[in-house]
């Protein structure tokens, strides 16, 4: 099936499905799209339009307070809103012209899940992200996903040149992981490495966006990505080896107890939506089993080499062989040839890309506090021995943000990891919040790709 046809296939697809009006409450901060509303006057604050536009759209702010637009309107224009086409055309033709006159139309593809979090990502879309993205200027083409790995399949397949501005993913980190991957999968890397990935946080957590552009919920997410800038990210690959297979991933892989909750999770997503982990984490928790990994990993000594980047052929042997890695050692807390040995049971083992800061929960804990997404490195957590008791203690001192003191937690800068897991431990690897099993014996890699990704908005720092 070619690109095109797939961004066209009737799957779910809803280009047209912001018949907005202005929720005129001014405690919000944003449009709001209402499907079922009776007649709404519209008023548009000035604060509601980005700054750039501020000035140049007073012209037009009379004729939204003049209007009244889509009475009566369902939110699928096809179907009840004929009548109103005339007004509908009116408020596109208006958005054409500011587009003109700002000369910032952007053209993305907008994938959504319908299936992230609480579902209501169409709701957070429709309603409180599309409007202000096509008053800023956007050209969307909306995807609605329709099953597990949809995603992926879109984004691998799409025509570039039909999304030169980015993807935009509404949902969890689930499905900007299935874009990263889908991206990745292309034979055009290094134009699709560079193509940015938006969030509009609409899943179970969306630990990313919230880390990274410190953003979490909907409406700020839209305000970053109408305001323009990219945020570099770096990227990492978790290898398996023995089958040869590479996934990508912007947060964290992990393994033990952590990527036992995840696959446990899935269980519950139809009954406990986002409070799954709470659920599994729990059920695991009074069935903890032993884990004991073989951990090699190589220090990091150094900042990100600036001649890597973009993707290059190095890049690419990188993802294609197991890398120099070192063999043969197994005795524990072993280093050799600058890589090192550990061997035992781990509660769970971690490496993150970012600080990874839980979006949801009343205390703000960070796994990874020293982790920057931009810093060339990766930042692993051993969080060794075994039992609920320690697993008690782990969990509390983490919630204050104190699990680096703990004896036995050990927290190290690295380029690379390698787990092994040993006897019946589980053997999965969870990534960005999924989890990737395997059959039989399992050894996994983990390292940075030396060029890095652009998310959609701009870091506060910057
Ligand atoms: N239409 C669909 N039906 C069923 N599953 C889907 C569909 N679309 C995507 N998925 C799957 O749902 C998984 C989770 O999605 P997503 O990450 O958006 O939400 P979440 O799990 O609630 O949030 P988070 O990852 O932040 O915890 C994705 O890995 C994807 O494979």
């Amino acid at each position: 099936m070619s690109s095109r046809s797939l961004i066209r296939s009737p799957v779910s697809s809803s280009a047209v499905n912001g018949c907005f009006t202005y929720n005129p409450c001014p405690s919000r901060n944003y449009y709001q799209c209402s499907p079922t509303t009776n007649v709404q006057r519209l008023q548009v604050g000035r604060t509601f339009f980005p700054r750039k536009l501020r000035k140049t759209n007073q012209w037009n702010t009379s004729f939204f307070t003049q209007r009244k637009i889509v009475p009566q309107c369902s939110s699928d224009l096809s179907t009840s809103c004929r009548e109103d086409v005339p007004n509908f055309l009116a408020v596109n033709l208006l958005q054409e012209q500011l587009n003109a006159r700002q000369g910032t139309t952007r053209k993305v593809l907008v994938i959504l899940n319908p299936n992230s979090g609480f579902r209501s990502s169409q709701d957070v879309f429709y309603k409180k992200v599309q409007p202000t993205l096509k008053l800023s200027g956007f050209t969307m083409e909306v995807i609605e996903t329709a099953y597990a790995g949809h995603a992926k399949a879109i984004a691998s397949t799409v025509d570039l040149s039909n999304c030169p501005d980015g993807i935009i993913c509404v949902g969890g980190d689930g499905i900007v992981n299935e874009v990263l991957n889908g991206l990745l999968g292309r034979d055009n890397l290094n134009e699709a490495i560079q193509l940015p990935i938006g969030i509009i946080p609409a899943g179970s957590d969306n630990s990313l966006v919230w880390t990274v552009l410190g953003i979490r919920d909907p409406v700020s997410a839209a305000g970053a990505v109408a305001k323009g800038g990219f945020t570099p990210i770096d990227v990492f690959a978790v290898k398996r080896i023995q089958a040869g297979f590479t996934h990508f991933g912007l947060t964290a892989s992990y393994f033990g107890f952590v990527a036992d909750v995840v696959q446990l999770s899935e269980k519950f997503r139809q009954q406990f939506g986002p409070f799954r982990y709470v659920v599994a984490g729990f059920l695991k928790f009074l069935s903890l089993p032993k884990y004991t990994f073989e951990v090699d990993y190589l220090p990091s000594s150094q900042e990100r080499d600036p001649e890597l980047n973009p993707l290059t052929d190095k890049c690419r042997e990188q993802l294609s062989g197991c890398g120099k890695v070192m063999k043969g050692v197994r005795n524990n807390d072993m280093i050799q040839d600058n890589w090192v040995s550990r061997k035992g049971e781990f509660l769970g083992i971690f490496s993150c890309n970012h600080f990874c800061k839980p979006a949801q929960g009343l205390l703000s804990p960070v796994i990874a506090p020293k982790a920057q997404h931009d810093d060339g490195n990766l930042d692993l957590i051993l969080v060794r021995g075994s039992g609920r008791l320690r697993l008690f203690c782990f969990f509390i001192a983490y919630q204050l943000c104190w699990h680096l003191l703990l004896p036995f937690v050990e927290y190290v800068k690295v380029k690379q990891v390698k787990v092994r897991p040993v006897g019946n431990t589980h053997n999965g690897c969870g990534v960005d919040g999924e989890l990737l099993r395997a059959e039989g014996q399992a050894e996994w890699q983990c390292s940075l790709l030396p060029a890095q990704g652009r998310l959609l908005g701009r870091h506060p720092r910057t």
